[in-house]
């Protein structure tokens, strides 16, 4: 059976937000450890990718952290330092501004994953796409609610290394698979979207009126 790390990226700035948005609460506790429970459930163990100050400030929560090796580069740099620690090849991604990434929908992105590399005639623990990711109702791409395997840390490195933060950039030299938010439908009726993307205040008014 495949084993996951997870990871939380955690390390932005949270400009539009005025305060960080890992700490913000929803449900009476931080999105932090909502989304370390969740993906507590699937993953071995999760890792935080912060930035330096954060990690006194999570202290609390008992959750592995690691810094950038890129500071200021952005969420593949978060994404790079992370795996570079974490134990497992594959490994479960969500960022603390998505914070109903579910367990339930990670569930069925791996699915989606395995499905595809029978369908490839690659099956087994390394082989088929380098990562799979999210895709919104609406089409976007979401690349920090996904599944990646270590071996894409080269591709990262040398992005950051050239000084191209763009993550699409990066999807386009890997083998992703895209997995529709539209082919998932929660257990529970009146989920909130898992890529509901939380950015500003606004965004924050409308995550609390979801959360019973
Ligand atoms: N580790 C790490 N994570 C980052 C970095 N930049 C963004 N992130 C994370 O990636 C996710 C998406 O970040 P963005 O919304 O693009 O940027 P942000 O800095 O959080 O927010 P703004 O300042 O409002 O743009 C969030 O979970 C961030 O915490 C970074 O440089 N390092």
């Amino acid at each position: 059976m495949t084993r996951y790390s997870g990871i939380i990226l955690t390390g932005g700035a949270s400009r539009r937000m005025g305060t960080d948005k890992a700490l913000l609460e929803l449900g009476g506790r931080p999105v932090l450890a909502r989304l370390a429970e969740e993906l507590g459930q699937l993953a071995d163990s999760t890792i935080i990718a912060c930035g330096p100050r954060q990690r006194l400030e999570y202290g609390s929560l008992g959750l592995l952290q690691v810094t950038d090796v890129y500071p200021g580069c952005g969420p593949l740099a978060g994404l790079h330092a992370a795996l570079r620690h974490t134990r497992q090849d594959w490994n479960l991604v969500a960022a603390c501004d998505l914070p109903f990434a579910s367990a339930e929908f990670l569930r069925y992105m791996l699915t989606a994953h395995t499905e595809s590399q029978m369908n490839t005639g690659s099956p087994g623990q390394s082989g088929g796409a380098d990562a799979a990711v999210a895709v919104s109702r609406e089409g976007r791409v979401q690349p920090l609610l996904g599944l990646y395997h270590k071996r894409v840390l080269p591709v990262l490195e040398a992005a950051l290394d050239a000084g191209n933060y763009r993550f699409m950039d990066c999807l386009n030299k890997l083998d992703v698979l895209y997995v529709p938010e539209s082919g998932f439908t929660s257990a529970a009726a009146d989920t909130p979207s898992p890529v509901f993307n939380m950015n500003t205040p606004a965004d924050y008014a409308a995550a609390a009126a979801l959360v019973h």
